[in-house]
């Protein structure tokens, strides 16, 4: 029986820092994800691909305001699921073309993710989307469309939104079916279309959810064995971006939470990664790991025969 992995990739490796997000681009890098995911495959692992949407969903919110004066702008939430739709096609093209013969299929989900309108999240945004600006651009931006921005790391000045935690799936049963079926499925983009309860039943609420917490929601409700958080950097660091960076092979939870709390891993970035994976491991799976698309498959290699520059950082239960 094939296990499954449940596998983040960061709308960031899909729009690189210095990209300015065109058709090509996004495709271009799609293919280098699909050449990992099938890898995965091929050593016997079910695999449900959750993308991010960062840069996607705040260009794409762009393009709704500047086009406002012709046709109606829509509601974030709403522009979420385009970028489902979009990133679902790019990605299954790719996944297609990589895996020709080898897979049964490939299925992009439209989902639905449930949070509290209640959530704290809603009164601070924290996600960052769209492109990165100076701080003089962002500052006028923000001024001119009621945007609020954050510095993003080193890499500029960004609008950020609200980023409710996800309480639930509304397509779990139907993404359970389709890994029973062996398909790679692609599902809850972007961390997945923010609804709640309303009179009507589910509604829209405007707000980008961190696909890394929806990654370990949904990892946690298919028993996934292993979540696999993709990014730009092939391990995480202590004291990252200082003379004294060095990277961590291993981590245990106990040691994950010491660095978190002692404020190892920022907010904006390695911080949700590191929260999924603690989350992941003390609810019952086995394996998290942060690295590279290429070093996905070495690092969940239960045999230990890679050498550490091939794999990334692991967080277990217990070191073995
Ligand atoms: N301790 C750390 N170790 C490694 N990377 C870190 C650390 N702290 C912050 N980062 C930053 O986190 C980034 C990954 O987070 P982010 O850009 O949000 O990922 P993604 O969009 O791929 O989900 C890295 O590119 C790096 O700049
Ligand atoms: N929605 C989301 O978490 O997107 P990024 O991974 O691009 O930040």
């Amino acid at each position: 029986m094939p296990r499954t992995a449940v596998v983040a990739l960061g709308g960031n490796a899909i729009t690189r820092n210095g990209q300015s997000g065109t058709y090509e681009e996004q495709a271009r890098n799609a293919r280098a994800m699909a050449a990992a995911v099938c890898a995965l495959r091929d050593a016997g692992w079910n695999v449900v691909l959750v993308h991010g949407n960062g840069p996607q969903v705040g260009n794409l919110a762009i393009q709704q305001d500047e086009a406002a004066s012709i046709v109606p702008a829509l509601p974030l939430f709403c522009v979420n699921s385009m970028t489902q739709g979009q990133l679902g096609s790019l990605l299954g093209l790719a996944l297609l073309a990589e895996g020709r013969g080898r897979l049964p299929g490939v299925v992009s989900v439209v989902t639905h993710v449930m949070v509290d309108p209640a959530d704290p999240a809603f009164d601070r945004p924290t996600k960052p989307v769209g492109p990165f600006f100076t701080e003089d651009q962002a500052r006028r931006l923000a001024a001119a469309r009621n945007w609020q921005i954050t510095k993003d790391g080193d890499r500029g000045f960004r609008r950020v939104v609200a980023s409710p935690k996800p309480v639930g799936i509304v397509e779990v049963d139907a993404i359970r079916a389709l890994i029973d079926q062996h398909m790679i499925v692609v599902a809850a983009g972007g961390g997945g279309i923010p609804v709640m309860a309303g009179d009507r039943g589910l509604e829209g609420i405007d707000a980008v959810i961190d696909k890394d917490f929806t990654a370990q929601r949904l990892a946690a409700s298919v028993n996934a064995d292993a979540l696999v958080l993709v990014t730009d950097t092939a391990k995480v660091h202590l004291d990252f971006g200082t003379p004294e960076q060095r990277a961590i092979d291993e981590m245990t939870v106990d040691e994950a939470t010491k660095h978190l709390n002692d404020g190892q891993f920022p907010d904006g970035s390695m911080g949700p990664k590191i929260r999924a994976a603690i989350r992941f491991i003390k609810e019952g799976g086995r394996t998290a790991v942060i690295t590279t698309a290429d070093r996905a498959g070495p690092s969940l290699d239960a045999a230990g025969t890679h050498p550490d520059d091939a794999t990334g950082t692991r967080i277990v239960g217990v070191r073995a």
